[in-house]
C-alpha cells in the first residue's frame, strides 16, 4: 500500500485541528474540565508542531527539527497531563518542559543534529517517556472508572510500543520534496503520520468518554447517598436490599430486617438544635454500620429511620444484633443522659417471604408496637 505523505499531514493537520476545536468547544461547555482543556492544548500544540514539521526541506531547516520537534514534545506531555489532571493531580510543569529541554540542549550539538536516525531515536524515546507516564496516570484511575479506562490504556499502551518499533526500524529518509510529491512516501514516516491521527482521533473519544463516565459516576452516587451520614439513601436501599433478597432467596437463606427510628427526635432538635439532632444521626449511623457485616445492607430511608437488612440472619439473630445497636446507642454520651435512644422493628424472611415491600411493612408494624410499648426497645414481628 502506498501513502501518499503530503495529503496525509494535510488530513492530519485538519483532523487535529477539528478534533482540538471541538475539545476546547467541550471544555467550555463543560464547566471548565481541565481534563478536556489539556487534551485541547495537546491537540493544537500537535497542530503547530505538524505543520511546523512541514516545513522541512524549504531551507529553514531549525524550524522543523528544532522548534517543531520542542512544539511536538509538549503536545506530548500534554497528553500525560491530560491523563495526569484526571488521576486528580497537578500538573507537573518540570515534567512538561523536561522534553523540549532536553531536545534544545542536544540539538545545540552539530552531530546531534546532523544525525537523522539519532534524532528519530531520541524523539521517539521521549514520546515513550511520556506515553509510559499516561499509561501509569491511566492506570492509577483505574478505580474510578468501569468502562472507558480499558480502551484508554489500550490505545496509549499501542501508541507507545510504536514508538518503541520506530526507535528499532525507522532509519528516517532525508526529506526529498520531489519524492513526497510524487506521492510517493513510502518510509516509516507516513506510517508515523498515519498512526499520530488515529491516536489522535482514539485517545480523544476515550479522554470524552472518561470525563462523561466519572460525571455519571458521580452523579449516580451522589443519587444514592445520603449526604449527612454518608450511607445509601431509601433509593440505595431498594435497590440493594432487592439483590440480597434475591441471592439470599436463591441460596435458601433467610433475611432478617430491622427498621430503626430514633426517639422523641423533634424534641431533641427542639431542646438541642439542629446540629446535635444530625449529630445523633451520623452517631447512630456509625454505631449501625459497626454492627453489619460486609453482605449486609443498610441505609438512611427516611429523616431518622433506618434499615438493615442482615444476610443469612433469622429473626433471633437480627433480635441480638437490633438489641446491641439499642443498647450501644443508648449509652452514648449526649447532652443529657437518656436523651438518645432508637425503637427496632424486626422481621425475618421466615414471616414476611422475600418480598422488601411486605418486610418493611411488617417491620413497620413491629416498630409502632415498639413505640407504642414506650420506646427505645426492639420488638419482634409478630407483636405480642
Ligand atoms: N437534625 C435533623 N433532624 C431531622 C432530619 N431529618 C428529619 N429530622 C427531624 O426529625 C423529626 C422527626 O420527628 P417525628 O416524625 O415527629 O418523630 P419523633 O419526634 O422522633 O417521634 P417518635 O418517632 O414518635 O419517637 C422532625 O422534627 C424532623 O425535622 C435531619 O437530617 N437532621
Amino acid at each position: 500500500m502506498q501513502l501518499n505523505v503530503p495529503t496525509l499531514v494535510l488530513v492530519d493537520i485538519y483532523i487535529l485541528a477539528l478534533v482540538g476545536i471541538l475539545m476546547l468547544h467541550a471544555w467550555r461547555r463543560g464547566r471548565r474540565e481541565p481534563t478536556l482543556g489539556y487534551l485541547s492544548a495537546a491537540l493544537l500544540l500537535g497542530v503547530l508542531g505538524t505543520v511546523l514539521g512541514s516545513l522541512r526541506g524549504m531551507g529553514v531547516d531549525y524550524l522543523p527539527l528544532v522548534i517543531g520537534n520542542v512544539v511536538l514534545h509538549i503536545s506530548a506531555a500534554m497528553t500525560w497531563t491530560t491523563m495526569r489532571v484526571f488521576a486528580g493531580r497537578q500538573p507537573h510543569v518540570p515534567g512538561i518542559c523536561a522534553g523540549a529541554v532536553i531536545w534544545t540542549v542536544l540539538c545545540l550539538n552539530p552531530a546531534f543534529y546532523e544525525s537523522l536516525t539519532v534524532r528519530i531515536a531520541v524523539s521517539s524515546l521521549i514520546t515513550v517517556c511520556y506515553t509510559g507516564l499516561s499509561a501509569y496516570e491511566l492506570w492509577r484511575s483505574r478505580q474510578s472508572l468501569e468502562v472507558a479506562y480499558l480502551p484508554a490504556l489500550a490505545l496509549t499502551l499501542f501508541h507507545m510500543g510504536f514508538y518503541c518499533v520506530r526507535i528499532i526500524v525507522d532509519r528516517g529518509m532525508p526529506f526529498d520534496a520531489a519524492v513526497a510529491s510524487s506521492g510517493q512516501g513510502t518510509n516509516f514516516f507516513s506510517l508515523l503520520v498515519f498512526e499520530t491521527l488515529l491516536y489522535a482521533i482514539g485517545i480523544s473519544f476515550v479522554t470524552l468518554s472518561m470525563v462523561k463516565e466519572r460525571a455519571e459516576l458521580k452523579f449516580r452516587a451522589a443519587a444514592y447517598c445520603d449526604p449527612l451520614t454518608g450511607v445509601g439513601n431509601r433509593r440505595a436501599f431498594m435497590t440493594t436490599g432487592e439483590y440480597l433478597l434475591e441471592s439470599c432467596e436463591h441460596r435458601g437463606e433467610p433475611v432478617a430486617l430491622l427498621l430503626c427510628d430514633l426517639d422523641h427526635f423533634k424534641r431533641l432538635n427542639d431542646n438541642y438544635g439542629h446540629a446535635s439532632g444530625d449529630e445523633a444521626l451520623v452517631a447512630f449511623t456509625r454505631i449501625a454500620v459497626g454492627s453489619m457485616r460486609k453482605q449486609d445492607v443498610f441505609g438512611r430511608i427516611g429523616g431518622e429511620e433506618f434499615a438493615c437488612l442482615l444476610a443469612d440472619a433469622d429473626d433471633e439473630a437480627g433480635a441480638q444484633v437490633a438489641e446491641r445497636i439499642r443498647r450501644e446507642f443508648a449509652e452514648l454520651p449526649f447532652q443529657e443522659p437518656g436523651e438518645l435512644s432508637v425503637s427496632i422493628g424486626i422481621v425475618s424472611s421466615r414471616e414476611a417471604g422475600y418480598d422488601l415491600f411486605r418486610l418493611l411493612s411488617l417491620a413497620d408494624d413491629a416498630l409502632y408496637a415498639a413505640k407504642d410499648k414506650g420506646r427505645n426497645r426492639i420488638q419482634r414481628y409478630p407483636a405480642d
